[in-house]
């Protein structure tokens, strides 16, 4: 058997497709423009490129953009002043903080700091709780663009075999409450799990968020699954001053004899989130102005 592939990349683009006629609508119509603002603390070079690629289509799609980019040295007070302004600015409809913080910084108060109205992350513990109880919230990107692939590709999920692997707060978690809530029978494994491939081959859906270059190997899956694999892992570079590979937690070529369909890495994944990055902003947007929610581009 050999897979077919999830084209996130393609499925990412009509997406902003959507989210672009929308904005201009809102822009004619209702004389509005969303507004995002990311913010940077230190000069990570891998965040760097993700924040300058979310910059330039927020910007294709119509919105305006706001970069914030401060020292790795920031303290906490300055970050904290920076949200409020963020907060308080009807410019701004959607908030970012890119993360891992530095270690000084305690992610969770400067996460909590964000109005939740305008937590595009979803991260925000009454966004957890929304989402955790099945009422309106900002969805994570990364899970949210997961679960677009799979309705795409699936139609309905009801009464599949879920496995999601890693329980992190960004991907594993609320993956996980999603699934559930299109009524998957969901599975959350992690470092402790016993026995991991064996619950991995009980799955018709696997998630992998795990941070661990091709760990899930073809041996894992059982016949025509469907494998997410949300992995970002760069290989260390072949030749001096080369760039390493790009590869997921998943092993593509060996998965893909045995799963029914598959996401790549990359341009799977990745360019979802960003796509629903911008979703997120605009619904964002669309409720601080009471004006209907864009459809097809939230939970
Ligand atoms: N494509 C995208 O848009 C995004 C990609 N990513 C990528 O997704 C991956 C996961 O990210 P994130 O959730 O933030 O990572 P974290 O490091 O926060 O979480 C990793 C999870 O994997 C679990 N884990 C670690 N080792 C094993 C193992 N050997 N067996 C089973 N489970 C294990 C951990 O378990 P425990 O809790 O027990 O420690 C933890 O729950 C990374 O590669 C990241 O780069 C992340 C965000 C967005
Ligand atoms: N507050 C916060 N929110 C995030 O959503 C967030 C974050 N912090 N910190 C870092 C992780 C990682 N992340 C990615 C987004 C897009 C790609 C992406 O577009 N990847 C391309 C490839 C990019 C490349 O070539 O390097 C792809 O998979 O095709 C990857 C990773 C969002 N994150
Ligand atoms: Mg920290």
């Amino acid at each position: 058997m050999t897979a077919t592939i999830i084209d996130g990349k393609a499925f990412a683009a009509e997406v902003r497709g959507r989210v672009g006629e929308h904005v201009a609508r809102l822009k004619e119509e209702n004389g509005i423009t969303p507004g995002l603002a990311v913010v940077l603390v230190g000069e990570d070079p891998a965040s760097e490129v993700y924040v300058r690629s979310k910059g330039r289509q927020t910007i294709e799609s119509g919105m305006n953009s706001y970069e914030h980019k401060l020292p790795a040295d920031t303290s906490e007070a300055d970050l904290l002043a920076l949200i409020d302004r963020l907060n308080a600015d009807p410019a701004v409809n959607g908030i970012l903080v890119q993360l891992p913080l530095p270690g000084h910084l305690n992610e969770d108060l400067v996460i909590n700091a964000i109005d939740p109205a305008k937590d595009v992350d979803g991260f925000h513990i009454s966004n957890v709780g929304l989402l955790a109880t099945g009422q309106k919230a900002m969805v994570p990107c990364t899970p949210l663009g997961c679960l677009m692939l799979l309705r795409e590709h699936h139609g309905s999920l009801s009464g599949l075999n879920a496995v999601v692997i890693g329980r992190s707060n960004i991907v594993g978690k609320p993956m996980a409450q999603l699934l559930l809530r299109d009524s998957c029978t969901v599975t959350v494994a992690h470092s402790r799990t016993r026995d991991i491939e064996a619950v991995v081959r009980g799955a018709d859906i696997v998630v992998a968020a795990v941070g661990r270059a091709e760990m899930v190997t073809g041996d894992w899956i059982k016949p025509g699954a469907t494998v997410i694999d949300v992995g970002i892992n760069r290989l260390p570079p072949a030749e001096e001053g080369g760039k390493g590979r790009l590869v997921g937690d998943v092993e593509f070529e060996s998965a893909a004899e045995v799963a029914g369909a598959i996401t790549p890495v990359p341009g799977g994944v990745g360019p979802m989130t960003i796509a629903c990055l911008l979703a997120n902003t605009l619904t964002a947007t669309c409720r601080a102005h009471g004006l209907a929610e864009p459809e097809g581009l939230t939970a």
